[in-house]
């Protein structure tokens, strides 16, 4: 199979509310264009409040009201099957649910029903998209429970009787035992410790390279990024403002926001005070004319304030929105402060 998985283009999703009588539109998807490929993990960036949610909702055709879909459209393309989350009928996604695509939710609770055993959660999840049943199916399970590590006992518990870490490993379980094409996984490890977080990221990573998935992955996490995706994308306020490999990223990034988030990271015998940003991000009901980040951006000058920057090539894979890409520094010295130790090859 070629070309990509995922293709996205101008894709905008706004918030319709209606607060104090008036009508308001929070544009927290605007204009975003990505493509991933085959088996490839892309991670996404950004602060509180930037859109990564929305954006995964509408790629995971969990759009409801109030978020819409506006404009563009993103296309997934399952080896000749192509289909649009964002038109796409209930039917058309409960087809593919599962099989091609999967989603692991922002904390475990959320997918396992508390009063229910987990092999009664595995069932409704698998049995069907799997087509087997009696012994054949319950093999299966058991073949897939053992790849991810997991003893059979789990099966029998309710999710209450395990730990953080065993729940999150549980639902690793169950968006991967369709072998899907697709994944989305919106902050997965954000609810655990630092050593239970390392130990579920690398299942996710091995599990997805066994079965050549490709994975979005949503984290304001930067160190998280650094060891699992490989490319990734920076959202500021609604827009992709950079997009690259992962390494170009950290060391050579041509955003002044993504240079701040990088140089935002501890690293281990770097007591140098860490550059603050001023200011906060911008609503997303009245964003600021051209560049959304001129209000904050150290580089701003006096065009950023009037035009949108295109999100435009500035190297081999490698996208910013800036019209001051060229001028843009990395904030600490990759090397010097140990930095680049985050960054796997
Ligand atoms: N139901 C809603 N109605 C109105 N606005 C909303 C709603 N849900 C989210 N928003 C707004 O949409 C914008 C984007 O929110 P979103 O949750 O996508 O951001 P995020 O980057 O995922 O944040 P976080 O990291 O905190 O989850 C924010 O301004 C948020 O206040």
């Amino acid at each position: 199979m070629t070309g990509p998985i995922l293709t996205v283009e101008g894709l905008k999703a706004y918030y319709q509310i209606c607060q104090f009588g008036q009508h308001l539109e929070v544009r927290a998807v605007d204009d975003i264009s990505l493509q991933i490929e085959r088996g490839e993990v892309y991670g996404i960036a950004g602060e509180s409040s930037s859109g990564k949610t929305s954006l995964i909702k509408v790629l995971a055709a969990a759009t409801r009201p109030p978020l819409r879909v506006v404009g563009g459209s993103a296309r997934y393309d399952f080896g000749g099957k192509g289909i649009d989350p964002t038109t796409a009928s209930e039917a058309e996604i409960r087809a593919i649910r599962w099989r091609h695509l999967s989603y692991i939710m922002q904390g475990s609770m959320s997918v396992l029903n508390p009063v229910r055993r987990i092999e009664r959660t595995f069932r409704d999840f698998a049995q069907r998209p799997l087509g087997l049943s009696g012994a054949a199916y319950r093999d299966r399970i058991e073949e897939h429970l053992d790849h991810l590590r997991l003893p059979k006992s789990v099966l029998r518990a309710y999710p209450h009787e395990l730990s953080g870490g065993m729940r999150q490993r549980v639902t690793i379980g169950l968006a991967t035992v369709c072998r899907p094409d697709f994944m989305i996984a919106d902050e997965p490890t954000t609810a655990l410790d630092v050593v239970v977080q390392k130990d579920v990221l690398s299942l996710l990573r091995t599990v997805q390279q066994d079965m050549g998935a490709s994975i979005i992955f949503v984290t304001h996490d930067m160190s998280v990024h650094a060891n699992m995706a490989d490319r990734i994308g920076i959202i500021y306020a609604g827009r992709l403002v950079e997009e690259g490999p992962t390494r170009t990223l950290f060391t050579r990034s041509r955003h002044p926001y993504t240079a701040h988030l990088v140089a935002s990271l501890p690293v281990i015998g770097d007591t140098r005070p860490r550059p603050a940003l001023e200011g906060r991000p911008p609503s997303l009901a009245n964003p600021p004319r051209g560049c959304r980040f001129h209000p904050r951006c150290p580089l701003a000058i006096e065009r950023c304030a009037r035009e949108v920057p295109p999100l435009e090539a500035v190297g081999q894979r490698h996208r910013s929105a800036c019209w001051r890409a060229e001028d843009v520094r990395p904030l600490l010295i990759p090397g010097e402060t140990g930095q680049t130790a985050m960054v796997q090859a």
